[in-house]
């Protein structure tokens, strides 16, 4: 199994920490054994990185799988971030319709779409992106993600149970703490962390990354 398959595969639940922006950081969560890392490319986020400072994803290609996140973003960066070969996977985290999602669907490029969960019904054109997996996120106007805040997980265990073949992702408020509870809910392919997992915006929080990868493997 590839490191791709391995991330989607829903059998087991992966980790993937996001709003990593240091090389030193990703180096050790590589070190740790986590399977995926995030760098937000949405300007307005407090985990911003800007894409000309990235050049350091390539010394991680083939060790971790290189997540790039994008809120409203022409397709035009990401692509190029994909082709560069800084980046495996791209995460749309905005109001992008499942048109926006032509251009990597055209081009052959994986990607996650994130959708924040009020009511169930938010998830009435999930199926319809051609997504690589579906991430599903709390509810956060304005700010999109990393939030800290978690959402009802029945509506994910549910969607998961209905849609057999879409690899979920879980996000939001996941913590050291509630972990172990939310894989064994959802069971999702991943568990998705921004806040849970740093000691202050973009810096990572190594001992909260172990104590997560103790919670997942159990
Ligand atoms: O982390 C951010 O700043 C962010 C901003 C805009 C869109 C997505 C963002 N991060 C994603 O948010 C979720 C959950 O974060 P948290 O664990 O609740 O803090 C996660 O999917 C991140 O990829």
């Amino acid at each position: 199994m590839t490191q791709f398959e391995r991330f989607f595969d829903p059998s087991t639940v992966s980790l993937k920490i996001c709003g990593v922006t240091r090389l030193a950081d990703a180096e050790q969560l590589v070190a740790l054994g986590v399977d995926a890392l995030g760098v937000n490319f949405w300007p307005k986020s407090k985990r911003y990185l800007a894409p000309e400072k990235a050049a350091w994803l390539g010394f991680l290609r083939g060790k971790i799988l290189r997540v790039g996140v994008f809120v409203n973003e022409n397709s035009d960066t990401a692509l190029r971030l994909v082709q560069d070969g800084l980046l495996d996977v791209v995460q749309l985290h905005g109001d992008e319709s499942p048109a926006d999602a032509k251009p990597f669907r055209d081009a052959g490029v994986p990607f996650i779409k994130a959708i924040g969960i009020k009511t169930r019904d938010d998830l009435a054109l999930a199926t319809d992106y051609g997504a690589a997996g579906l991430l599903l996120d709390a509810h956060a106007p304005g700010v999109y993600g990393g939030t800290g805040e978690t959402f009802d997980w029945d509506v994910a265990r549910s969607f998961r149970e209905q849609n057999p073949g879409l690899p979920v992702l879980l996000a939001g408020g996941i913590v050291p703490e509630n972990a172990a509870l939310a894989a064994q809910s959802v069971s999702p392919a991943a568990l998705d962390i921004a806040s849970g997992a740093e000691i202050s915006p973009g810096i990572k929080d190594f001992q909260k990354v172990t104590a997560l990868l103790t919670a997942i493997r159990f």
